[in-house]
């Protein structure tokens, strides 16, 4: 089925039209106004239609064409100023906006797009005191216009070709959306500065906003501080420990602390910014102040953007154990933009493909294929000429298919009873692995050695072929992740498995495949399988 690429909304006088058709020229697509189709549908001008049948046939004929043009349309499509306010057309752009789409509202500053909008006349709805007009269906208009887009785009002062600059980089963007009958529904947003929509995201009930962010990653809160201070928000910068430093009871005490002193109440919200310890940690606190506020995630990490900032897991270590104390809270919003992996050193970004590839053999082969084709370019990848380079697409790419699956299995198990246990594939040996490497063997790695123990597991117990476990072992291997580990003992292992989330009494349970893209549940599988496999990931 053919759809615009974008659906463009927005006052009379916003520059729909104009900006719209810039946009079209500088992506190479085809451009459409509803007021020119309505025209030529018609056979003649919209005032001369209106002075004929009056406001609500021209609103029928509007919503016809309009519809026509949503499922027959794969360009850049501009609506007229008063299209969305139609029941039909407002219930076809949220079908629209659900299969993937964008709608954009232009927001131009209400002076420049009335001052625009009384020139050149042949606006009806202007008819009379244009200005005192054009005022009350901005009040009318501005509520429902926020509400049925799904991008907002500010232009004030700027020039045509500006606007569409912003425009395009907003159409960009990937939105995968995460929905399900026990979550707020929100929007993964994924892309080359989307972080430009922090104030969207965060919305206008806010009054304080504290920014939870690490050190090393000072470059991006500064540019997110900007954008919240710009917005008109009071924003609080908090700084907190490195990575698993950051994750403790005595962090999160530190930011109740402030957050009490500087008055926050239960309309105000948090940013997360930084791995997906930073975003963990900010998750906890706003899941716990006050039972509860807005919070807003800003993955800086590969593996963050993937995975950790994503599915609602939030949540703090205690000295017995990773994640034993936290909360499955679902945030506003999730903004992963590239930008933020342009200082990701090359390690940390390899690993957070360990969770790429599990993704792909539970759910999307195209992601495999993915992972196939760019290998070379990602084993390779360098934060400082990534945005310049054909790898910024493939990375975007493979960040919206590992969301879209991490949404799949989130969206109808949130709290882990069964379905979400599947993007535990590779996990049990992987934690293991973690805890006796004292946490210096980072997640992704682990993760990768666990998906060849769990493939290896597959095989002895008749599920998947030798190829199958080979390929696993080629694929993670051409990315630079580990498939083999020989520096604990088997005991140790065997108990630590144990312990495992997935177990059950003294059974333990697994993830394993069946085929690609087909997990199942395994329970208390034979002793001397488990060994087995493991002897087979010593080598
Ligand atoms: N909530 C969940 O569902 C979930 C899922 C997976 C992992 N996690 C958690 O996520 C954490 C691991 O996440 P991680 O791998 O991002 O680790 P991390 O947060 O420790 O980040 C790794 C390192 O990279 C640095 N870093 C991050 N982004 C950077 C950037 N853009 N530029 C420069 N440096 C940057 C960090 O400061 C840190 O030093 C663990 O605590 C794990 O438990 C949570
Ligand atoms: N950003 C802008 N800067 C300057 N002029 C603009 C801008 N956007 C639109 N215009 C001009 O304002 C007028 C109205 O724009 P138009 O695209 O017809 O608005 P709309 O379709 O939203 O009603 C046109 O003359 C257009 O060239
Ligand atoms: O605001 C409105 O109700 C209208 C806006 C016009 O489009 P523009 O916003 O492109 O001027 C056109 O559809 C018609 O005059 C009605």
């Amino acid at each position: 089925m053919r759809r615009p690429v974008a659906v463009i909304i927005g006052m009379m006088g916003a520059g729909k039209t104009r900006v719209g058709k810039e946009v079209a020229r500088m992506m190479n697509l085809p451009f459409a106004d509803a007021d020119n189709e309505i025209e030529h549908d018609a056979g003649m001008r919209i005032p001369e239609y209106f002075e004929k049948y009056g406001e609500p046939e021209f609103r029928e004929l509007e919503s016809d064409v309009v519809l026509d043009m949503l499922e027959d349309f794969d360009g850049i499509f501009s609506l007229g100023g008063g299209a969305p306010m139609t029941p039909s057309i407002q219930e076809g752009l949220a079908r629209y906006v659900a299969s993937g789409g964008k709608v954009v509202y232009l927001m131009a500053d209400p002076e420049e797009a009335m001052e625009r909008a009384n020139r050149g006349g042949g606006r009806p709805m202007l008819n009379g005191d244009a200005n005192m007009r054009w005022k009350k269906l901005y009040k009318e208009r501005d509520p429902v216009f926020r509400r049925v887009a799904n991008v907002h785009v500010g232009t004030r002062g700027q020039s045509p070709q500006a606007a569409a600059r912003k425009l395009m980089e907003m159409i960009d963007q990937r939105i995968v959306h995460v929905t399900g009958s026990t979550i707020e529904p929100y929007d993964v947003r994924i892309g080359e500065g989307v972080m430009g929509q922090l104030a969207q995201v965060l919305g206008s009930k806010p009054v304080k906003v504290a920014l939870i962010h690490t050190q090393p990653v000072q470059r991006h809160s500064d540019r997110a501080r900007t954008l919240l201070r710009q917005a008109g928000y009071d924003a609080y910068d908090i700084i907190i420990p490195d990575a698993e430093a950051g994750k403790t009871i005595e962090v999160a005490n530190g930011i109740w602390q402030r957050l009490g002193d500087e008055g926050f109440t239960r309309s105000d919200a948090i940013v997360g910014l930084g791995g997906g310890a930073a975003t963990d940690l900010a998750g906890f606190v706003a899941a716990t102040w006050m039972r509860g506020i807005r919070y807003v995630n800003c993955p800086t990490s590969l593996l963050a953007m993937v995975d950790a900032s994503t599915g609602g897991k939030t949540g703090i270590n205690t000295p017995q154990g990773k994640n034993l104390v936290g909360s499955f809270y679902t945030p506003a919003g999730v903004l992963a933009d590239l930008k933020s992996l342009t200082s990701l050193p090359n390690d940390i970004f390899i690993e957070g493909l360990g969770e790429v590839v599990k993704s792909g053999f539970i759910m999307d082969p195209e992601i495999l294929q993915i992972l196939e084709d760019y290998a070379d370019e990602l084993r390779a990848f360098d934060g400082s000429t990534f945005l310049d380079s054909d790898l910024k697409d493939v990375v975007a790419e493979l960040i919206e298919h590992t969301v879209s699956v991490k949404a799949y299995h989130v969206s109808a198990d949130l709290k882990e009873a069964g379905l979400r246990e599947f993007l535990n594939y590779g996990h049990t040996l992987g934690h293991a692995i973690e805890k006796l490497e004292h946490f210096r063997w980072r997640h992704g790695n682990a993760v990768a050695v666990g998906c060849v123990y769990a493939a290896e597991l597959s095989h002895l117990l008749g599920y998947i072929d030798q190829d199958l476990v080979d390929y696993h072992r080629s694929l993670l291997g051409s990315l630079g992740l580990p498939t083999s580990w020989n520096n604990g003992t088997w005991d140790d292992v065997l108990a630590l498995m144990h312990r495992d989330k997935k177990a059950r009494g003294n059974k333990l349970r697994f993830v394993v495949l069946d085929r690609i893209g087909h997990p199942i549940h395994l329970e208390d599988p034979p002793a001397d399988a488990v060994e087995e496999a493991f002897r087979r990931i010593q080598q």
